[in-house]
């Protein structure tokens, strides 16, 4: 994939064949040049696999839909005022069709990385709007995180923009996984990683499911550009932060939508 070229849709890697244990293979080192690259020319991709069990995709949704299906006075009492993201969120009058329910995730400790980067997850629906025109689901934005995961129900609507500035749907198979670079990691690697704005958007008869993973650095974590990123080339373009300080900031500006974090902590370069 060239970045001059127009792309109609995100790149698509392979990762079914790959033994995930078995680092520095052929596979495995063209799958990582295929990431970087992915992730320098559009910021997202398709994580294809096999390995996703009909059954695990049917439960999921299954369960997000009896979640959803409750009374809204019950789906409130998950609500959590202190916490943003945490709990249920919905009933916005400009985001008509969506709702959230935002859970923070343990995961067991991989090789260290719970010390440096937490994850929440969000469990999103969107309404069908009855309607062969696109509605808003949820509007344009960046995702905070270092990483997104997202794994949707075959209801499409998930929307990227492209560095062109082209709006390209995302229509990933029932084994993808779409992984998306968010602000954080554009930042610490100083810009080298694409943070793509995109947005939900619905037509047609049927609700869309969606499980959004989002990987944070840790509040406390001071997120600071390693020294070999920055050159002559690439300047320095992001202050280091503390990202909890982050997440305060852009609480308190709502209304900020392109990269907040450039405007948070940007060099001006
Ligand atoms: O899959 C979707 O509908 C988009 C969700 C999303 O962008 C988000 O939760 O940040
Ligand atoms: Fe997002």
């Amino acid at each position: 994939m060239n970045s001059q070229i127009d792309l109609d849709s995100i790149p698509i890697i392979d990762f079914y064949t790959l033994d995930l244990k078995k680092t520095g293979t052929p596979e495995w080192n063209s799958a990582k040049s295929q990431v970087r690259k992915a992730l320098e020319d559009c910021g997202c991709f398709e994580a294809s696999f096999n390995r996703i069990p009909p059954e695990l995709r049917k439960a999921t949704f299954g369960a997000l839909k009896e979640f959803f299906d409750l009374p809204l006075e019950t789906k409130k009492l998950t609500s959590c005022a202190h916490q943003p993201l945490h709990g249920y969120l919905g009933q916005y009058p400009q985001n008509p069709l969506f709702e959230s329910i935002g859970i923070y995730d343990i995961l067991s400790d991989i090789e260290g990385i719970i010390r440096t980067v937490v994850v929440e997850s969000l469990r999103l629906e969107y309404k069908e709007p009855r309607t062969t025109e696109k509605t808003i689901g949820l509007g344009t934005h960046t995702d905070k995180s270092v990483i997104t995961l997202n794994y949707q129900n075959q209801v499409h609507g998930l929307e990227v923009k492209t560095k062109e500035g082209k709006w390209i749907n995302v229509k990933p198979s029932p084994n993808s996984v779409v992984v998306i670079c968010g602000e954080s990691l554009n930042a610490w690697s100083n810009g080298r990683r694409h943070c793509p704005e995109h947005r939900c958007m619905m037509s047609g008869n049927e609700t869309r499911y969606a499980v959004a993973l989002f990987s944070f650095f840790k509040a406390g974590y001071i997120v600071k550009v390693p020294e070999e990123l920055v050159d002559a080339q690439h300047p320095l373009l992001f202050n280091p932060f503390d990202y909890s300080e982050y997440l305060k900031f852009r609480q308190s500006k709502a209304s900020l939508s392109q990269m907040p974090l450039k405007a948070y902590c940007g060099t001006g370069i």
